[in-house]
């Protein structure tokens, strides 16, 4: 059945298309801001205001836009009461562009300069390598990571006060030759082509400056000062349309949000700008939103009350422990986790929404464990953050950007054949016996001779190079066993994944890559099934590539986005049956909800989690929420020793999710007795014995599922 809209989701909906103004649409979590999005699009074109392709939606994560993406089509065949076939609506929806931020940059960036390379964690700890000890020394700081540099470089940018800092200089020298961009740098690389005045403009630009009526941004609260440029430049002369939540606002440290309202308030000079409020809560039940309030209260318009519409009453109030180590606390997730699933929760019902990355590694490594199935809601696929597959890629930017310089460069005059330079500074420094003095002396070399890198090795005699590079034939051999791959057709025209793998494969091994020797045993595994993914992305290229280019160049240029795709299908794929568990950091949840939310900090956190995030985290749930070893005022500790044989409360649940509730007392007859069952089992029970069990042997989810 089609959902109503409330009657303040209308106000927003049947708000009109006036040109250069703003709307701001403020309201609390689980207010339907996103659902209002996607009626008030539907609205725009439904009534002939504008058309599917004058609208652009903009977010700030990629699982936002899919979220988006997943939703839309959903809200236009539920709203087709036009008649229109299936195909025509897709073809609708089709038409609305839907990007991150950086996702919108970067399009007009590419359709300027062809592709560029976003820095990643390899590449800054390749740029590290051209730094010398002194210069960390003279600044005191004696373990420089990637981190540091990425922070004296941002800072050496915006202010430019260091400009005797050559070292700077020349990274900043080589990231530009070599089209490698933080960020920040693709944002001001993108506003400075929306601010020129071009007669003949490519085909994007001239989409986004000219051809969308309506902006529409989801989750306002959570821009910052450097996203600016970008916003300010697409939003002029549009309709301007904010959802956000101040509550909400967790990327603060990234700068002030208020000074981007500011701004965005005087694109439309504050006159055509109007603020509309939600005032429904559809997501949480009464006694989370009674306690996530006490964290911080929803901000109301004068003379309104909150949370108009609401869920009826669960009569289940949120849960509260603390532990004193972090096998005890993994312990109990654990234990957990198998009573909720005894007692007909799905794995995918269940996040685990944690403060840090770090705490994401050790949940999940426990749950390795215990073969719980799980999937990381990571901002980038698994396999492009193995640095041994990323390793492999730079070696493909190598070969087919040298390959690509041998054959055009006398035809195209801007082609720099710098533009492998960083691949192979990334690439060589990972490699036994090549160390950052000899990369130092190897990268200034070849600045003064006037060569790239892959020139000053594969044209100078090694016996000519310049004092302090050591170890030449290590260099020379890594040019002996890349030039032939170069050279040969056998990758280059390669039409299969496989081969493409294969020969990649023996590269690595040639080059006696040292991250691939001693491997554990499940360390193995983990590359196996990041090589499978980069074989499936490479599939995917090959159906979709255009013919005018070859698998390998279709694969460098696309495989960051296919790879997104791919990821967000299999998400969904995996979603079917039990499903997994959801693991995610509370910022990577933003916009998600999970019937049932687990927020976990670290044991012993040294700083207790701030009001915002903890109020993000505990507002994903829809039904059932747990609060694990978080410090703050609000949160008291609270068990609830009926949960699991409280029948109302299950019929509710499976109520709320759509699911049968027929069968809730037979589960619940039979709970007490698996669960038991399963904690002697497993020693489970007393969360600070399983240490002790040999946990290899446990497969738990065989068990439960
Ligand atoms: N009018 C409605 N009728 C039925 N369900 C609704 C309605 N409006 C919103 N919902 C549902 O409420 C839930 C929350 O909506 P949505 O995700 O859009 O909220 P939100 O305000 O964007 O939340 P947050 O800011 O916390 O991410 C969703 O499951 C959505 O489908």
């Amino acid at each position: 059945m089609a959902s109503q809209l409330t009657h303040s989701q209308l106000s927003v909906c049947n708000y009109p298309y006036k040109p250069a103004s703003t709307l701001k649409v403020n309201a609390g979590p689980g207010s339907g801001k996103t659902f209002t999005l996607l009626h008030k699009v539907h609205k725009l074109i439904k009534s002939g205001q504008v058309r599917s392709d004058e609208i652009l939606i903009l977010s700030l994560t990629n699982k936002a836009v899919d979220n988006i993406n997943d939703k839309l089509l959903g809200v236009f065949q539920e709203t087709n009461s036009d008649e229109l076939s299936s195909d025509e609506v897709r073809e609708i929806v089709d038409q609305i562009s839907v990007f991150t931020i950086h996702g919108l940059a970067n399009k007009l960036v590419t359709e300027h300069e062809g592709v560029v390379n976003i820095i990643e964690d390899n590449g800054w700890k390749g740029l590290l390598k051209l730094i010398s000890s002194k210069y960390w020394g003279d600044r005191q700081i004696r373990a420089p990571t990637a981190k540091n540099l990425e922070k004296i470089l941002r800072k050496y940018k915006s202010t430019l006060t260091d400009t005797q800092d050559r070292t700077l200089k020349e990274i900043v020298k080589i990231m530009e030759d070599c089209k490698v961009l933080t960020n920040d740098d693709l944002i001001l690389k993108a506003a400075k082509y929306l601010e020129q005045d071009n007669k003949l403009m490519l085909e994007f630009m001239e989409t986004v400056k000219h051809k969308y009526k309506v902006v529409l941004i989801d989750e306002y609260q959570d821009l910052y000062p450097s996203l600016l440029p970008v916003i300010t430049n697409v939003s002029q002369g549009k309709q301007l349309i904010l959802f956000g939540d101040t509550n909400q606002s967790i990327y603060e440290f990234l700068g002030s949000n208020k000074e981007v309202m500011v701004k965005l308030d005087e694109i439309n000079s504050g006159i055509n700008t109007e603020t509309l409020h939600l005032y429904d809560n559809f997501r949480s039940t009464p006694e989370i939103i009674e306690a996530v309030q006490r964290i911080k209260p929803h901000p109301t318009a004068p003379g309104m009350h909150t949370d108009i519409v609401m869920k009826q009453p669960s009569l289940v109030r949120p849960i509260a422990h603390t532990f004193s180590t972090d096998s005890d606390q993994y312990g109990f997730l654990v234990n957990e986790i198998t009573k909720l699933v005894c007692t007909g929760a799905k794995l995918s019902d269940i996040a685990i929404l944690t403060r840090t990355n770090a705490q994401i590694k050790s949940i999940s490594e426990y749950f390795d464990i215990y073969q719980i199935p799980y999937h990381k809601l990571t901002s980038q696929p698994d396999w492009l953050l193995d640095t041994r597959v990323q390793f492999i890629i730079d070696l493909i930017k190598v070969i087919v950007l040298t390959r690509h310089n041998n054959l055009h460069s006398c035809l195209d005059p801007v082609a720099s054949p710098r533009l492998t330079d960083f691949s192979i500074i990334i690439t060589m420094s990972a490699l036994r016996g090549i160390g950052p003095k000899t990369i130092q002396s190897l990268y200034s070399a070849s600045i003064e001779s006037g060569l790239s890198l892959w020139d000053y090795i594969t044209t100078i005699d090694s016996a000519k190079w310049a004092p302090g590079i050591t170890n030449k034939k290590k260099i020379v051999q890594y040019s002996e066993i890349l030039l032939p791959i170069i050279e040969n057709d056998a990758l280059w025209n390669a039409t299969s994944p496989m081969e493409i793998l294969e020969i990649m494969s023996r590269v690595v091994v040639a080059l006696d890559y040292p991250a691939i020797e001693g491997m554990s045993e499940k360390d193995s595994n983990l590359l196996e099934t990041n090589l499978q993914e980069m074989y499936e992305v490479l599939s995917i290229c090959s159906v979709e590539k255009n013919p005018d280019i070859t698998l390998i160049e279709a694969f460098l240029e696309t495989f960051f986005d296919k790879s997104a795709k791919y990821h967000h299908s299999k998400l969904i794929q995996e979603s079917h049956g039990a499903g997994k568990i959801n693991i995610s950091t509370i910022h990577s949840s933003k916009g998600l909800e999970f019937p049932i939310a687990m927020v976990v900090c670290p044991i012993n956190d040294l700083f207790s989690i701030d009001d915002n995030t903890l109020y993000v985290g505990s507002t994903r749930a829809r039904n059932l929420l747990y609060w694990i070893d978080v410090r703050n005022n609000a949160v008291k500790p609270r068990e609830d020793p009926q949960l699991f044989s409280n029948e109302p409360f299950w019929n509710y649940y499976n109520r709320d999710l759509g699911r049968p509730v027929a069968n809730t007392a037979r589960i619940l007859a039979g709970n007490t007795q698996q669960i038991k069952s399963l904690q002697n089992k497993f020693g489970l029970r007393q969360y600070s014995t399983h240490t002790r069990i040999n946990m290899k042997l446990v497969r738990l989810c065989k068990y439960v599922l």
